[in-house]
């Protein structure tokens, strides 16, 4: 049986350095500051972000949402970005995705100062990744949480495994593979045109699932001790919870891929919290840099 790797305890360490060193920053008069941007009224976006909040605060930030209406204009949302930009009192901006269909998402997310892009979505992030300088990049959060639960478990160095990522969007496949092979991974990206998908998840010492397909990673797709970081986050129905109720599951069919891997995360639990905690560590990281502070390495 694989060994269950808990992303909620990592992301627990993580969020007690982030709220520790906060704690230091005070000493240099700065206080980390996050700004949180939603459009619209999307129940899960609203339940993400008040927990991105809620974290926040837990950190000592200075923690402030802006709730736009699903109405709000392209200008109108550019104008708070332009704000948040130059406010001293804010390291971090995250623009929660998705956004409205009449609003261009690519054209606001590149509006966002690279320095405080602790989503890591800009160009310059992206950019400063691809070519190998991940220490000065915000890494998507993620992709930096799933690596670090490989971390954990394999080490720093991936030099001689060979790892698959499934999915190839710009928010998490891609940075995924990006990350994987800066930590000398051999790396295959799969998407919905692979040929033979389980053939190839079979090739794979890590195997990373980010494609929104509830559970369609099946147990014998995974090579015996593999590790499998299941990104997905499916809300399917549960009768057997009563009339109407849902649950949570994965990209991963849990169960029987368990029986296969050497370590898994689970869904809940698993890169869920590690994506909040990730956000935290970046915005601390913005922090750092604006006080000309070292800061802690996660
Ligand atoms: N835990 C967390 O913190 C987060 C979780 N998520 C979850 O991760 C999952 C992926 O998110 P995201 O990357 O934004 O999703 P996208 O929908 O942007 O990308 C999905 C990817 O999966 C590929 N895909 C779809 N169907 C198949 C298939 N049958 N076989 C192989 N590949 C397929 C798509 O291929 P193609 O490009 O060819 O269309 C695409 O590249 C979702 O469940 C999402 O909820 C996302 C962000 C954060
Ligand atoms: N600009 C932007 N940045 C994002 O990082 C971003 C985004 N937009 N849009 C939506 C996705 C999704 N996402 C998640 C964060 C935490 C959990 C999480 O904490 N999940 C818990 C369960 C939560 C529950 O019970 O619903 C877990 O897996 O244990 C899940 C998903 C961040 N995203």
């Amino acid at each position: 049986m694989a060994e269950i790797i808990d992303g909620k305890k990592i992301a627990e360490d993580v969020v007690a350095t982030v709220a520790a060193t906060a704690k230091d920053l005070a000493a240099h008069g700065v206080k980390p500051g996050l700004a949180v941007v939603i459009v619209g009224e999307d129940p899960a976006s609203q339940v993400y972000v008040a927990s991105k909040s809620r974290k926040a605060k837990e950190c000592g930030f200075h923690s402030v949402q802006h709730t736009l209406a699903g109405g709000t204009s392209q200008a109108d949302l550019v104008a708070l970005i332009e704000q948040l930009n130059v406010d001293p009192a804010i390291h971090g901006i995250l623009v929660q995705l998705p956004l409205p269909a009449h609003i261009d998402s690519g054209a606001i997310i590149q509006t966002i100062e690279p320095d405080k892009d602790v989503d890591g979505f800009t160009f310059v992030n992206v950019g400063r990744l691809g070519t190998g300088e991940v220490d000065s990049a915000f890494v998507p959060c993620t992709p930096a949480g799933s690596m670090l639960l490989i971390e954990r478990v394999r080490g720093r160095d991936l030099s001689g495994l060979t790892a698959v990522v499934v999915g190839r969007s710009n928010i998490v496949g891609k940075p995924m593979a990006n990350l994987l092979l800066a930590a000398n991974c051999t790396v295959t990206i799969a998407h919905s045109r692979t040929k033979d998908l389980p053939a190839l998840c079979r090739t794979a010492d890590i195997l990373v699932a980010a494609v929104g397909r509830p559970e369609m990673v099946k147990g014998d797709w995974v090579k015996q001790g593999a590790t499998v970081i299941d990104v997905g986050i499916n809300r399917i129905p549960a009768p057997e919870k009563g009339e109407g109720k849902t649950r949570l599951v994965g990209d991963v069919a849990f169960a029987e891929a368990a029986e296969n891997a050497g370590s898994i995360t689970p869904v809940p639990g698993g890169v869920g919290p590690m994506t909040i905690a990730m956000l935290m560590a970046n915005t601390l990281v913005s922090a750092c840099r604006a006080a000309g502070v070292e800061p802690p390495r996660f």
